[in-house]
């Protein structure tokens, strides 16, 4: 059974008194450095010139260029994008480090594929949360939060765990739950989960359930509602039911299709892929690709994002979507 932390099991005064410096002001950066400065914790940002760093300003924090963010804190939250880690940790952040402070991660892409190594005085800890940024702000919020895992992968000081876990509570994860887990476990699933699944595998999902219809000769706006606006809808109430759930809550024809047709299409060969999928990620070779794409420039990244937002599918989508929020 997994250990999961709650509220009870993690205690904010552990970082009171302490500055932790968010490290990137973007997705997941301005989400952790706002909740975190809406618990009471003192945030300051370390992030280079530019649009980030005069939003951070904008919105009240004390912003630094990421060198001398890391000499004025004791904690630092390393929410950089994963390909720009190796090199800043290198320039910037290395040289700042003192002993005995906390370096936190959000993912654990560096330290699993030993692309960054940090020195032996210091924690190293994970508070990886398992949603989008807009959401750990948005729950936050709300008064919630989203679930996350943690992880330590270096208790110098004896309280890394502590450390992580007041971080976790500083964002509102600790109100939903907090899987105890490893660099290993998390980076692995992370990025299987991402590829075949979340945002991999739904996305040609849906490209493909809209474009069958579009080209039987539907109307596309009709197959946008039926193959991409439901399928949140639905996804619903997978979240708040279940898979159980949400066949209850559909009709009981969509119910039988869905369960005689589903395994047709989504078929063991599509199984076997995700597998040789997550054997990349496991073995290495993913992170080999990516890091090779990443220092080419990424043109088959923009290449494929390209190809997506010139899509009719994306014309159909904005356009209802502008329509459904408008009366
Ligand atoms: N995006 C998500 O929702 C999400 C979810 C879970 C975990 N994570 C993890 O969080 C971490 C951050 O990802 P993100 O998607 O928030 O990144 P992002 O691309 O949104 O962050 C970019 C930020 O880093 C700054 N930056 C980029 N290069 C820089 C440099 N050389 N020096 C200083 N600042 C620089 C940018 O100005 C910006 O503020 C990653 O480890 C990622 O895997 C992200
Ligand atoms: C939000 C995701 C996909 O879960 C995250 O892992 C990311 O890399 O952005
Ligand atoms: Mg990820
Ligand atoms: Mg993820």
């Amino acid at each position: 059974m997994a250990r999961i932390y709650k509220d009870g099991d993690a205690d904010l005064s552990v970082i009171r008194g302490k500055v932790v410096a968010v490290l990137g002001y973007g997705i997941q950066g301005r989400a952790w450095a706002l909740n975190m400065r809406d618990s009471g914790v003192k945030v300051i940002v370390g992030v280079r010139p530019g649009k980030s760093f005069d939003l951070a300003r904008q919105e009240g924090f004390e912003v630094y260029p990421v060198g001398d963010a890391v000499r004025r804190a004791d904690i630092i939250a390393v929410l950089l994008p994963d390909m720009v880690q190796p090199s800043v940790w290198g320039s910037e952040i290395a040289p700042g480090l003192r002993r005995g402070m906390t370096v936190v991660f959000a993912h654990g892409f560096n330290i699993r594929f030993g692309l960054i190594r940090p020195p032996s005085d210091v924690d190293v800890v994970l508070i990886a949360p398992k949603a989008p940024g807009k959401a750990v702000r948005d729950e936050f919020v709300r008064g919630w939060g989203v679930p996350a895992l943690v992880a330590v992968h270096q208790d110098f000081t004896g309280s890394a765990l502590k450390t992580a876990l007041a971080i976790a509570k500083a964002n509102g994860f600790t109100r939903v739950g907090v899987i105890e887990t490893t660099f290993a476990e998390e980076t692995e699933t992370d990025l299987i989960g991402e590829q075949n699944v979340l945002v991999g595998g739904l996305l040609q999902l849906l490209r493909y359930g809209f474009e069958v219809m579009v080209e039987l000769g539907y109307q596309p706006e009709v197959a946008y509602f039926e193959a991409i606006n439901e399928a949140k809808l639905i996804m619903d109430l997978i979240w708040e039911r279940g898979l159980t759930g949400m066949l209850l809550g559909v009709s009981e024809t969509a119910r039988y299709g869905g369960l005689t047709v589903g395994p047709y299409v989504i078929n063991e060969d599509v199984k076997r892929r995700m597998k040789e999928a997550a054997e990349k990620v496991r073995s290495g070779e993913f992170a080999k690709e990516w890091i090779a794409e990443y220092q080419r420039g990424a043109p088959r990244l923009r290449e494929l994002l390209e190809q997506v937002s010139n899509s009719q599918v994306e014309r159909v989508g904005e356009f209802l979507r502008q329509l459904m929020r408008s009366k």
